[in-house]
């Protein structure tokens, strides 16, 4: 798996915000949204784009217009759906298919509860939308769903990274021949005994839906 870490000052100045304890619920979901804006700018660098020729009130001119088939946009429930919004903001013609995952914050495993995404993703380019990679159980087993499905390449957006996740990740999907890259605004120091990023934002679901 290829590694972008988005190093901006705007980023950093709005995810140092995020991690705040005393940043409340209204102000988390909208600093999300503007960070995946950013992020996604990065991300969609190698989107498929195909050659479209406008006609502008002087001229024609050329340019170019997003590529068939449509990108699709993949958000891993719940704290993933706070992601949605300010990545189709972005790409508004892209589809978007679903993931429930939750971890069992006893043994740490990731199960699926939801899945509604696309019978064939042959040929198509994905983003998968989660702001946390802990340890990497739910962003491997996400992966997975999309490269079975077909998926010709990879981009996943996360607003943090734990190390032992993103070495986690890659050692799982190192038998895929798909191209898969993260894109994420920092890379924290390591994970704590309970499974949280340090040092983290917290639980991102949690935080973005009014639970704490
Ligand atoms: O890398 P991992 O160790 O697998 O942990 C990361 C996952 O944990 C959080 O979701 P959570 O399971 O809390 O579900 P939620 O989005 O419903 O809060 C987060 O949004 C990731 O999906
Ligand atoms: O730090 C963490 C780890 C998993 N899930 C979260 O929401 N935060
Ligand atoms: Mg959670």
């Amino acid at each position: 798996m290829d590694l972008c870490i988005v190093d901006h000052p705007l980023v950093a100045h709005k995810i140092t915000t995020l991690r705040d304890v005393e940043t409340d619920s209204p102000t988390f979901r909208r600093l999300t949204e503007e960070l995946v804006t950013l992020l996604a700018y990065e991300a969609t660098r190698e989107i498929r784009v195909a050659p479209v020729t406008v006609q502008t009130p002087v001229a024609p001119a050329t340019g170019v217009r997003l590529a068939r088939p449509r990108p699709l946009v993949v958000p891993i429930l719940r704290a993933g759906l706070g992601m949605l919004e300010g990545m189709t903001r972005l790409m508004p013609t892209a589809e978007v298919g679903f993931l429930g995952m939750v971890r069992n914050e006893e043994t740490l495993a990731a199960s699926t509860y939801a899945e509604r995404l696309p019978e064939d993703l042959s040929g198509r380019q994905c983003f998968v939308l989660d702001p946390m990679l802990a340890t990497g159980g739910t962003l491997a087993a996400a992966v997975r769903y999309l490269v079975l499905r077909g998926a010709s390449q990879i981009t996943c957006i996360c607003l943090l990274a734990a190390p032992e996740g993103i070495e986690r990740v890659s050692a799982l999907l190192d038998d895929l021949d798909t191209p898969c890259t993260l894109v994420t605004a920092a890379v924290d120091e390591r994970l704590n005994e309970r499974g949280y990023i340090v040092p983290g934002l917290g639980d991102a679901g949690d935080r973005l839906y009014g639970v704490v």
